[in-house]
């Protein structure tokens, strides 16, 4: 009977936990919250579910985990977010009710790092705008301009070296390209150039490539100065989150020609993207789907499945650091 099984509140898109779900519809009684598009309290009534018998939250980034929300919940215990990052959780909150948090390890480590090197690529060679050319190709149209220069040689600065960054840098290095960063520490066991201050790095790179968290302290670490310091020949990958860079002055930069081109995977206010950027051929867009494979998606309902099994049967949890 469904109604016994513990109730599993979702916050997030379906295709995230689907495949959780045909795992663990045995397990669970999941409660889609994220599709009815209902008032929290409203939907669970529809679902005729008292708020203190919701023990438990599977989320996503692409909906808040508010302190409206976790007040709510009188008897929540834990939140597992299905993915790295934490920013859409109010984690102070959950500290102050002992409220477990739990993120992913490195499920998504490889595939990230590997979509931000492809996007690097597909912005220096062109190669989107070059398939959007070759699909209108006439016999007396010239050939869009060329990438100015080879990959190999680049500066590549990294804001965020760690298990992402640490991975992209890995990639690049087998470009050849020359790796330096900007972290909240040196790393003492990498010997890339480590830059402390955002400016310096940009102003000595010729692609930026954003793999750190946001914090209060990393918002717009990528600000117009950052931008402009940058300079024209550069290049801004973020796979990391939309707000680490001011989008208004992205764009605005984009369209005047005071950077080259831009790889996103993700954005200030999922899921809307910036309409300016649709008619840019210097804009590689990605729909916040870096880690979109099957594999991410197996491995993290390995993690999930195994997180939510001991928080239930009260074994001690598998807690991946909050970064
Ligand atoms: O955005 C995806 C993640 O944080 O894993």
């Amino acid at each position: 009977m469904t109604s016994e099984l513990p109730p599993l509140l979702v916050l997030g898109p379906p295709a995230l936990y689907s495949l959780f779900q045909s795992q663990n519809s045995n397990k669970y009684r999941f409660l889609d919250a994220f599709s009815s598009n209902l008032p929290l309290l409203q939907f669970l009534q529809t679902q005729q579910i008292h708020p203190s018998s919701v023990r438990a939250i599977l989320c996503n980034p692409l909906q808040p985990v508010t302190a409206d929300v976790i007040r709510s919940l009188p008897s929540l215990g834990i939140v597992v977010t299905v993915s790295v990052g934490s920013d859409h959780i109010d984690i102070l909150k959950c500290l102050r009710r002992c409220i477990h948090v739990v993120t992913l390890g490195t499920q998504f480590t490889a595939d990230v790092a590997d979509i931000a090197v492809a996007l690097l690529i597909d912005v220096h060679f062109k190669i989107s705008a070059g398939d959007r050319f070759a699909r209108n190709w006439g016999p007396c149209k010239p050939l869009a301009s060329p990438s100015g220069s080879k990959l190999g040689g680049k500066r590549v600065g990294i804001i965020g070296l760690g298990r992402i960054g640490g991975e992209v840098a890995k990639r690049l290095e087998a470009f050849d390209c020359i790796i330096m960063y900007h972290s909240r520490n040196k790393n003492p066991s990498v010997s890339y150039t480590f830059y402390s201050n955002v400016v310096d790095l940009a102003s000595n790179s010729d692609v930026l490539i954003l793999c750190c968290p946001l914090t209060e302290q990393t918002k717009y670490i990528v600000n117009k100065e950052v931008m402009l310091a940058l300079g024209k020949d550069g290049i801004i990958v973020n796979v990391g989150r939309g707000a680490l860079i001011d989008e208004k002055v992205l764009v605005q930069c984009l369209m005047k020609g005071e950077i080259r081109g831009a790889g996103l995977d993700v954005f200030e206010n999922e899921p809307n993207v910036p309409e300016e950027l649709f008619a840019l051929d210097n804009v590689v867009l990605s729909p916040h789907a870096a880690a979109y494979t099957l594999d991410c998606f197996m491995d993290a309902c390995e993690h999930v499945a195994k997180s939510l099994d001991a928080f239930f049967s009260s074994k001690s949890l598998i807690i991946s650091p909050i970064t």
